[in-house]
């Protein structure tokens, strides 16, 4: 090892050390909070705790998966619900007991918002979990004979003796929900199910592609999110010894704890924690000692102004990228990719191309798609040959991307048939395509941004198994295919840098890598040469023959000719969403039809039924 490698590996260490010592100081003197006998600060520490649970569970669906949600504290104010009327029916049975039932009610419920909020993303779906916020409180007004209506209900007094035990059961009990929530989220964030989740959030319609089914995903994130909340709702509940719809469910609940995420660090483990303990403590403050009501909005209006200009990240990421900055200070970044991949040898180039055979491994027939009055795939028709390399190409506009987002699955046909070995999968969702064995990659790339270079080319599934999400994220047979086509590819050194640091030519590569791990039957590469420099263009040409040679078909769409002419037989001509063309790359170069498309103005292919018609026969 390097004298440097092992100065940051000691470094490594010491700052862990560090940090590890803090959060026990920090854990020790939470615990032991109540005996320092002021009963306004232990109130504002037992608020602290339910409003940290609630934004360390609202993380992993706003933090983690990227769903901005204000219905958080509706599920506080559920899990209070159900203890109460509960506890009505049994009062002789400790409010504590229906916790549990707290707990999963709240996560039902937010699995059945996650359902209802399936396709809304953005302003639409923070609009939605306001309006749910609202519905459960006009039931809770509303259903008088379960929820007592506006008068609330009252929870029986604590069994234990207030002069000896105050509020320490309160208090350990939301120290052990607390603990709970985060050892929970720092397990979805080592596993595949969180690999999955930051997928979701960096790119939804690419983690489909990659074979993650986002809806379940979701559904599973919504119930957790909700879980641990809905527990310290009992306690909020059973603490404060009433419940009325409009205490419980005020929007301000969920505000609080929205913008302790936003402050501590979205995403973070420990941010949404760190932001609960100030923003209670300030909320506190306004009230005691500013006159409270709409004072405290202010304060807290004035807060998210703050944050977002001065601390967007928050501020866990911001300390993380100064101690980054530090670190790294006076070092240079990795380099050298392109000698990385001059290393390895290229394979010998082909005499001619690999003659097309007859089974087609894909077959497009009839294919539609219009874009309001634009029609931008017109009856398309086309095949893939198994074993091929078959390029779409065309002038810009001729609806090559829109082929592609409709056989991968991110856009739905208006018309027409998508077969793939034989199965009928224009119905299918995107995941389901890349389970069928569709890989592909975008004209810009779309990695991961925020995730390593491995994390990202490791997220691909090839199927979807309940188990596989409890996993480590970077583990199992994927975790060393990964390292294998990252060596294939020539980007094996850059494993851990952050994929949105990576050049655009060196995203492409780990963008083929991505999708190797799929193991796909049909690699379909949109632009697989534009906008890399020419080494790199040889390279990735290279690397797409050798693929071949080992028995992968690839459709590809291409601008750059001598890269298609020189690798590609069939090659399938589009203009106007129509494919009016076919054949070998000789043949292509010397069908007027072609040459019109690209050079003309179209005269050929207005008249394709008549003269165009014969023109192309000529031209053959
Ligand atoms: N989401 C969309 N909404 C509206 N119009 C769209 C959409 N996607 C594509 N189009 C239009 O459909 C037509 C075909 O676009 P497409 O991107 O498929 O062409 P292309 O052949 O891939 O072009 P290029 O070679 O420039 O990438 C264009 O006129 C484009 O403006």
């Amino acid at each position: 090892m390097s004298d440097a490698a092992a100065k940051s590996v000691q470094d490594e260490r010491r700052s862990r050390l560090i940090r590890n010592g803090v959060l026990a100081v920090l854990a020790l003197i939470v615990v032991l909070f109540p005996l320092i006998g002021d009963a306004s600060m232990e109130n504002t520490m037992i608020l602290a705790l339910i409003f940290a649970i609630g934004a360390s569970g609202l993380n992993i669906i706003t933090g983690y998966t990227g769903y901005l949600s204000l219905s958080q504290g509706a599920f506080l104010g559920i899990g209070a619900y159900v203890a109460a009327i509960l506890g009505r029916s049994m009062p002789d049975i400790s409010p504590f007991v229906w916790m549990p039932v707290a707990g999963l009610t709240a996560a039902l419920l937010a699995m059945l918002l996650g359902l209802v909020t399936y396709r809304s993303r953005g302003a639409s779906f923070v609009i939605i979990t306001i309006a749910f916020l609202f519905l459960v409180q006009f039931v809770a007004t509303q259903w008088v004979p379960v929820t007592n209506g506006t008068a609330g209900i009252t929870f029986p007094l604590p069994t234990w003796s207030n002069a000896v035990w105050g509020n320490w059961p309160f208090h350990l009990v939301l120290v052990g929900l607390l603990a709970l929530s985060i050892l929970v989220s720092w397990w979805v964030r080592r596993t595949k199910f969180g690999t999955g989740l930051i997928a979701i959030r960096e790119d939804e319609g690419k983690a489909g592609s990659v074979g993650i089914n986002a809806p379940i995903y979701k559904l599973l994130a919504f119930g957790l999110s909700a879980l641990f909340v809905g527990m310290a709702g009992t306690v909020y509940g059973y603490y404060l010894s009433f419940v009325d719809p409009i205490g419980m469910f005020s929007i301000l609940n969920s505000v609080v704890i929205v913008l302790a995420i936003i402050l501590g660090g979205r995403g973070t483990l420990l941010g949404p924690v760190l932001g609960a303990f100030i923003l209670v403590p300030v909320d506190a403050f306004a009230n005691n000692y500013l006159g409270g009501g709409n004072i405290r909005l202010l304060v807290f209006g004035g807060l998210l102004v703050l944050l977002v200009v001065l601390l967007p990240k928050g501020i866990i990421p911001t300390v993380q990228l100064l101690l980054e900055k530090r670190r790294t200070k006076g070092t240079v970044g990795l380099t050298g990719s392109i000698t990385a991949l001059a290393d390895r040898p290229l394979p010998p180039p082909r005499e001619k191309l690999a003659p097309v055979g007859d089974t087609m491994l894909l077959q497009v027939t009839g294919l539609e798609k219009s874009f309001g009055a634009l029609k931008a795939v017109d009856g398309c028709t086309f095949g893939v040959p198994e074993g091929s390399i078959t390029a779409l190409i065309g002038p810009n506009g001729s609806g090559k991307t829109t082929v592609f987002n409709l056989i991968s699955g991110l856009m739905t046909p208006d018309a027409g048939e998508i077969v793939l070995d034989g199965e009928r999968i224009e119905g299918l969702a995107p995941w389901g395509r890349a389970h069928r064995g569709i890989g592909r990659t975008f004209q810009m790339t779309r990695l991961f941004r925020e995730m390593t270079v491995l994390e990202n080319v490791v997220a691909p599934l090839r199927d979807f198994q309940f188990r596989q999400l409890g996993l480590g994220a970077v583990s199992g047979s994927e975790a060393e295919k990964a390292e294998e086509f990252l060596e294939f590819v020539g980007m094996q050194a850059y494993r851990d840098a952050r994929a949105g640091s990576l050049s655009y030519g060196q995203q492409k590569l780990v963008e083929l890598a991505q999708i190797l791990v799929l193991d796909p039957k049909l690699i379909m590469l949109d632009e697989p040469a534009g906008g890399i420099n020419p080494t790199l263009i040889e390279r990735m040409g290279g690397l797409i023959r050798e693929l071949n040679d080992q028995g992968k078909t690839f459709l590809l769409v291409e601008h750059n000719m001598p890269f298609v002419l020189g690798l590609c037989n069939p090659v399938r001509v589009l203009a106007r969403g129509q494919v009016i063309a076919e054949g070998s790359p000789a043949e292509i170069q010397k069908d007027p039809l072609v040459l019109d498309a690209y050079l003309g103005d179209d005269y050929m292919l207005e008249n394709r039924s008549g003269d165009g018609a014969a023109a192309k026969g000529e031209g053959r």
